[in-house]
């Protein structure tokens, strides 16, 4: 069972519902890896709105979206077309489409010196409207309510909670919309909407439309589907926060293989500052930005061609 947790009694320490909350998070983050919040400082109508602007812009015709694609810009930002990457080496590229955007660096200007794709600026469409105002706004609480989760669940599994919070002060986190159209009737047993992996960096804050969908790699075998409604969130842990905590958190696998409905999701993956070292304690310095972009080279299609040319 995937554990439901009161965020707000999770991340407030004088909450009556505290201590149950950091138990059921324990079981959610050492021995799943996913756990699902309510009461949180997110409300549905704000995830309805976020989840309706994408889909205005997936609806597009290609051609409109072409110009933000990233595969002929080259930015870590804008649109990823269908096929555009590859998450799982013995699937096919995945069908779903996908938008990116991540810190507003243009507010930070050392950090737009550095020229990181992790810290691309944001490439913001003409349409639809209202897009370059609430996707900003969502990333910001998203980013504030990801970095409170994180510290309560690490404290809960044994870490020092607080030692996390300065690691994020200038997080490469990276808000996606996904969007899986129906399962298309071409789909063979090696497509997906996205094939099975486990995400790359700390914890993901996934935003859903409350339908089905999403099946998480049960340890023994097996898949378990999990949802959550606009408001409610769906979370999971990473590559680098498994690495860091020397898997007292996991990072489990999962995958959506689609259905006959489309369907829209919305990540934030917290990933944290650049130059933060998530080796495991007394382990060799790995720095997120070096493990987030050698993920990014394996997984985008035009990256790997880039890196390994077919001809
Ligand atoms: O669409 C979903 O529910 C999951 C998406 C996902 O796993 C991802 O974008 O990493
Ligand atoms: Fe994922």
């Amino acid at each position: 069972m995937i554990p439901r947790i009161d965020a707000k009694a999770l991340i407030d320490p004088n909450d009556p519902g505290h201590a149950n909350a950091r138990a059921a998070a324990v079981t959610g983050a050492a021995d799943i890896g996913f756990l699902t919040v309510y009461n949180t400082p997110i409300s549905a109508r704000t995830v309805r709105d976020v989840i309706e602007t994408y889909r205005a812009f997936f609806h597009l015709p290609a051609g409109q979206k072409a110009a933000y694609d990233m595969a002929q810009t080259g930015s870590n930002r804008g649109w990823g077309a269908q096929g555009s990457e590859q998450v799982d080496p013995s699937a096919n590229p995945d069908y779903k489409q996908v938008f990116d955007c991540g810190l507003p660096v243009a507010e930070h200007a050392p950090l737009a010196a550095l020229n990181l794709p992790a810290y691309a600026p944001n490439i913001w469409p003409d349409q639809p409207a209202g897009f370059a105002e609430t996707l900003p706004a969502y990333y910001r609480d998203t980013v504030a309510f990801a970095l409170d989760l994180l510290c309560a669940i690490a404290d809960a599994v044994g870490e020092d909670g607080a030692y996390f919070r300065d690691k994020f002060s200038h997080p490469m986190a990276l808000l996606r919309g996904n969007f899986y159209p129906e399962r298309p009737a071409w789909a063979t047993d090696k497509d997906f909407g996205i094939a099975t992996h486990t995400d790359y960096g700390c914890l993901t804050l996934l935003a859903t439309d409350g339908s089905a969908g999403l099946e998480v790699r049960k340890r023994g075998g097996g898949w378990i589907p999990v949802a959550a409604p606009p408001g409610e969130f769906v979370i999971n842990f990473g590559e680098m926060l498994e690495m860091w905590t020397a898997k007292r958190i996991v990072a489990t696998p999962h995958r959506v293989i689609g259905t006959d409905a489309e369907r829209i999701s919305v990540p934030l993956f917290f990933n944290p500052n650049h130059d933060a070292d998530v080796s495991p304690k007394g382990g060799d310095p790995i720095m997120a930005v070096d493990h987030l972009q050698k993920r990014f080279n394996e997984t985008y299609v035009h990256l790997k061609d880039a890196v390994n040319p077919k001809d």
